[in-house]
């Protein structure tokens, strides 16, 4: 489970005393998710979330508070750090940066559905134009440099095959920088939207959670690495075309894409497979010495088959 740094009731207790949230009555570690260590705590005022920062250092997050602050300006259900009673919205935790924000109404979905997808599809719209004027642009900690370096160094521990098809693929990247970058809008994508970072009461979209991979980059980026989570066949990596059509429908009626969008788009699910099967590859590889690190892994093997199969066949983004 991904409780990376653990907190006793006396450290828990401190804390929660340094926030206008009443007393702490109960916490527990939260096993979903793989990068940052999360709890849930129950006190006298409600129930909230305390992260602490696995990934990054202290300066490094208030850019990411800063892109929900302002998303939560503009409307979405979005976690804002709470404030402490000096005043702080980031604090450090057992060495680690750490915040607490309100636990959302709502659960994590099983899988997604055609409607569900279409939901997704308009509210990344939304987002994404939300997030035009956020005036700080921060490049990806897993962008280009990253993706040549980390492709480089894990090709050696692969198969002949998929080392093949890891550095292909990055060299087809790599051509296609050069021809499309300047091209395409950007703007502060999510990074990492997949449906384990939603959570939904009922059939309505109750909370958008997980900013830590937020970045300035292509907008059709992020569609991909929406695309490749909610609307894949994750046994066959294969696109399920009912749940393609319903989110691509809805994203381009409230945002329609440029020429050069359109152009790029089968690059752009690619380039989003190839990004979460290698970080998928990197912390797979980091953790092989250590069985229950290991166990908590997502499986490399997923998004190699989503990259294979958009290989085979991307569809066109208009073609609906
Ligand atoms: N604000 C929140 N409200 C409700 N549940 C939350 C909230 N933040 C996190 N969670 C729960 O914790 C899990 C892990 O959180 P997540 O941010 O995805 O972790 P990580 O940063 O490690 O990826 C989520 O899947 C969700 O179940
Ligand atoms: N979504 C990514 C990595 C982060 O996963 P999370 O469960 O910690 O949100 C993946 O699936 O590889």
């Amino acid at each position: 489970m991904a409780v990376y740094t653990t907190l006793t009731d006396s450290d828990m207790r401190g804390l929660v005393a340094d926030y206008y949230l009443g007393e702490l009555v109960s916490f527990q570690g939260i096993s979903g998710g793989v990068e940052n260590t999360n709890y849930f705590l129950t006190t006298t005022t409600g129930k909230y979330v305390l992260t602490l920062f696995e990934e990054f250092e202290f300066d490094e997050v208030p850019y990411f508070l800063d892109v929900v602050a302002h998303l939560k300006h503009k409307g979405f259900n979005v976690p804002a750090a709470l404030i402490d009673n000096h005043g702080e919205r980031l604090r450090t935790v057992k060495g680690r940066p750490a915040i607490i924000v309100d636990c959302f109404a709502g659960g994590l979905i099983d899988g997604t559905s055609v409607e569900s997808c279409r939901l997704m599809g308009k509210v990344l719209a939304q987002l994404h134009t939300a997030g035009m004027d956020f005036p700080e642009h921060r490049e990806s900690h897993r962008g280009i440099e990253w993706w040549r370096n980390t492709s480089k160094a894990i090709a050696p521990e692969l198969e002949p095959e998929q080392a093949h098809l890891l550095l292909a693929q990055v060299a087809e990247f790599d051509t296609f920088i050069a021809d499309y970058d300047d091209q395409l809008p950007k703007g502060t994508i999510h990074g990492d939207l997949f449906y384990n970072n939603t959570l939904f009461e009922g059939d309505q979209l109750s909370a958008i959670i997980d900013f830590y991979n937020a970045c300035y980059a292509w907008l059709m980026y992020d569609l991909a690495i929406v695309i490749n989570d909610w609307c894949t066949d994750f046994e066959t990596g294969e696109l399920d075309m009912d749940k393609y059509h319903a989110m691509i429908n809805a994203y381009v009626h409230e945002r329609e894409p440029s020429a050069a969008e359109i152009m790029a788009w089968p690059h752009m699910l690619r380039i989003a497979a190839l990004r979460f099967w290698l970080s998928r590859l990197e912390a797979w590889h980091g953790a092989k010495d250590d069985p229950e690190r290991l166990a908590q892994q997502h499986d490399p093997m997923e998004f190699q088959r989503i990259l294979e199969a958009r290989v085979r066949f991307a569809p066109s983004l208009m073609e609906n």
